[in-house]
This record gives C-alpha cells, structure tokens and sequence, in this order.
C-alpha cells in the first residue's frame, strides 16, 4: 500500500498518543503496586521484612472477585475480552483512556491445552515410543533388542528402575501371548508407560483462598523456584494467564532481585492479561521482603493467588538456598504455602533430578513445571523426577509462547510420546 501524506500525518499524531497511553499504564501498575518496594529492605539476620505502612494494594484498585474457576483445578471457562480495571481511588484521565485503548490478551483455554500441544511432544527428536515401538516390532526379539530397548528407556532419562519394571512387564507379555500383534504391542506399551507416569497421583493446583480467624480471605501462595535458566519467571507468567483465564485474581511478586531484568520480564507478563506485579525498585533488594510485600498486598486486596517468582539458585551454593528457606519461613508467617513448584529444565537430564532433590530438602517442593519439554526426547523424565522426588509433574512448559503451558495430562502425554 503506497504511504500517502494523510497516513503520514496520522502516525505522526497517533503514534506519540499510543506510546504516552501505554507509558502511563506502566507507570500505572507501578504506582499502584501495593508497599513502596524502597521500603521492602530487610536485615538478612533478622529475618524481619520491612512491611511498608500505606501501601495502596496490589490490584491498583482492581476489586477480587470470586472467579468461576475456584475449584481449585486449572481448568475453566475461558473469561470475555477483558481490560485493566480502572477503579482506582483517585481519578485519573491516563487511567480511563488505558481502559479503552489497551485491550488485554484473552489468554488461551486451559482445558484441552496437552492434547492441542501433543505434536510438539511427537515432533521433538526422536520420540521414546515411537523408538521403542521400532525395536518391539522386529520378529522374535532377542537379547540384543531387550538391551536395546533398556538403553533407550535409559537414554530417555526414564531411570533405571522405571526402566527395569517395563523391560520386565513386556518380557512377560512376549512369553505369554507374544508380541506378533502391532496393535497389541502398542497398547500393551501405552498401559505400561501410563502406570509409569502415574495417572493417580493427585495433580491439582492449590490456588483457592482460605479464610483466616478472623474471617479474612488470605490468598493461596504459590512460591516458584529452581535454578536459574529453567523457564521460571516465564512459567510465573504462563501460570498468570492460566489462572485469568479461569476468572482468578492474581498478584506476581518480584522476588527474583538479582537478575535485574527479572522483575521487568515478569510485570510485562503480568500487565499483559491485568495482573499487578510488587516489585522492588532495586537490584539486589531483599527477595523475602519482596514476597512478603506480594502476599501482603494481596492479601489486602482479597486476590485468589499470589504468585512468587525467585531468583535461580545453584543448589551448591549454601547462601542462596538459605536465602530460599528464608523466603519461605518469612511467607509462612503470613499465610501457609499453597504451592511450592519446582521448575526444572526437561533436558537437563540427570543434573534436573539432582536439583530437584536438593530443592525438594530446602524448599518442600509440592509439584514439579516440566518446562521445554517440547524440544526434548527425553521424556522418561517425567517419570524418574516423580520417583525422585514423590511429588508429581503437575504443568509442562510445551514452548516458548505465553500459551505454552498445560495441567499435565499422563495420557495425553503417553500418546504423544506414542505417536508416529
Ligand atoms: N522451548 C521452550 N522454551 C522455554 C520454555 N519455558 C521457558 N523457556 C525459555 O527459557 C528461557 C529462560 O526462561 P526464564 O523464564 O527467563 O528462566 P528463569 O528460570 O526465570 O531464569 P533466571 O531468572 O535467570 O533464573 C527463555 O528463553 C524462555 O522463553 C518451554 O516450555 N519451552
């Protein structure tokens, strides 16, 4: 389209106006995040977070609401086209024209999300199964191909026992009924990689509030940790969406202070679909009074679930995993952990399970976030960081798009490993 003189004139008018709308959102959610992050600091030996004394609350105004979705599972109706709630206190003429000019993303539906992902699990390398369906094809199998098919259950990080147990059970099929029948092969398969993964373990999110003594309503705390590069603060923002999309309420706490582009990353995630982030106006700030401030502040505003995103730790440095545990004692004093979910990079292979199993003594680790589970062939360690840990894999991260987390599903995950 040729660019005329009248377009020109209207960029040049409409532009600046769309920037200055957007800046003043920004600067919006920033004000109005509850607590002044300059008066987050705390003593590392005291433990004692400073709790800032007027802080505004963290919804800028936004009013809690009692989302359709509170059931305590990750699934739900998706929520109409939405736009930031603007009924703050003060009026505000940058406030009103955010309202109409910023429409929020419409986060994709939650329900379903694995199965719509499930090429993304076939597609990456070459899948487990459909590498162990290859081997269990051949015509009477032989030592030789019973070595080859535990080699490539070992090679896929599914763990030795895992692997001994379903080397075993399809010994026993072949002896019995034989292994001549594809379709049987098949299925037997799909049985003994499902009772692997586990389809009982209970893998729903603890994001509904609970009722103090006093008869307010304290928000579920959801702590994210692992180390750093693992997908956590972008997990922290895919979970945001998940939770708007089924009608929560959400406030992101900051409490990765020492990557400085952290907390930027996060509140970009969160502004995005409505959701405040607490934030400290400092690299290197206290994280425990960062979280604080974040279940303070929403607290006050009656939110559904806090989220709070860590820095990365390295697990053999004692300093920043006493940091970790001091983040929790400082959060547990106002209001129990809901969730503590331990993100872990699906190729990392072995060096994942030594992680999760020194964050699951600091931390207490209720649920694992599998993420980059789509550029790997190493999906048996969804089965052997289960084991390791006994907490299960409760979302998985199935690529880089803000959309690109779903409630793990066994059986959607067993057929994607299957496909051909
Ligand atoms: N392919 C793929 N990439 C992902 C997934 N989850 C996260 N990533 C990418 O992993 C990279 C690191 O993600 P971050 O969220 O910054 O990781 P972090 O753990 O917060 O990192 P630190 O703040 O340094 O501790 C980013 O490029 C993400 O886009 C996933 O499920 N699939």
């Amino acid at each position: 389209m040729p660019v005329n003189s009248e377009t020109l004139t209207l960029l040049a008018v409409g532009l600046p106006t769309l920037v200055a709308v957007v800046t003043a959102a920004a600067l919006l959610v920033r004000r109005g995040r509850p607590g002044s992050p300059g008066g987050s600091e705390s003593s590392e030996t005291s433990e004692a977070p400073t709790r800032p004394e007027s802080g505004q609350g963290a919804g800028a105004g936004q009013q809690p609401t009692a989302g359709p979705g509170a059931a305590g599972d990750v699934t739900g109706p998706v929520p109409a086209e939405r736009t930031v709630d603007v009924a703050t206190p003060e009026p505000d003429v940058a406030v009103e024209e955010l309202s109409r000019v910023v429409p929020l993303d419409v986060p994709a539906p939650v329900q379903g999300r694995m199965a719509r992902l499930r090429d993304r699990l076939a597609r990456s390398g070459s899948p487990l199964g459909a590498r162990l369906l290859t081997v269990l094809s051949r015509d009477h199998l032989g030592e030789d191909d019973w070595d080859e098919l535990e080699e490539t259950l070992l090679l896929a990080d599914i763990g030795a026992g895992p692997a001994a147990e379903l080397i075993d059970a399809l010994r026993t099929q072949a002896r019995v009924h034989g292994l001549s029948d594809p379709a049987q092969v098949r299925s037997l398969l799909r049985a003994q990689l499902l009772a692997l993964v586990d389809p009982a373990l209970d893998r729903s999110l603890a994001t509904v509030p609970t009722l103090a003594e006093d008869g307010t309503q304290v928000p579920a705390v959801v702590l994210v940790v692992g180390v750093n590069g693992t997908g956590k603060t972008t997990t922290v923002g895919k979970l945001a969406r998940v939770l708007v999309a089924e009608g929560r309420t959400v406030v992101l706490g900051a409490a990765d202070t020492f990557r400085a582009a952290a907390a930027d990353q996060l509140q970009t995630w969160g502004s995005r679909v409505g959701v405040p982030t607490v934030r400290a106006d400092r690299d290197g700030a206290d994280p425990a009074a960062v979280a604080f401030d974040a279940v303070r502040a929403g607290t006050q505003d009656g939110v559904d679930v806090v989220l709070v995103d860590t820095a990365g730790r390295l697990q053999n440095k004692a300093g920043l995993m006493d940091e970790l545990g001091k983040i929790t004692r400082v959060l547990t004093r106002q209001a129990p952990l809901s969730e503590v979910l331990l993100v872990l990079d699906a190729t990392t292979g072995q060096n994942g399970l030594n992680q999760a199993r020194v964050f699951g003594e600091v931390a207490g680790v209720t649920g694992i976030v599998l993420t980059k589970l789509d550029g790997t062939a190493k999906g048996g360690i969804v089965v052997a960081v289960q084991r390791q840990l006994g907490v299960p894999v409760k979302l998985v991260g199935l690529g880089e798009g803000p959309d690109d987390l779903a409630p793990f599903d066994p059986e959607a995950f067993v057929d994607g490993l299957l496909r051909e």
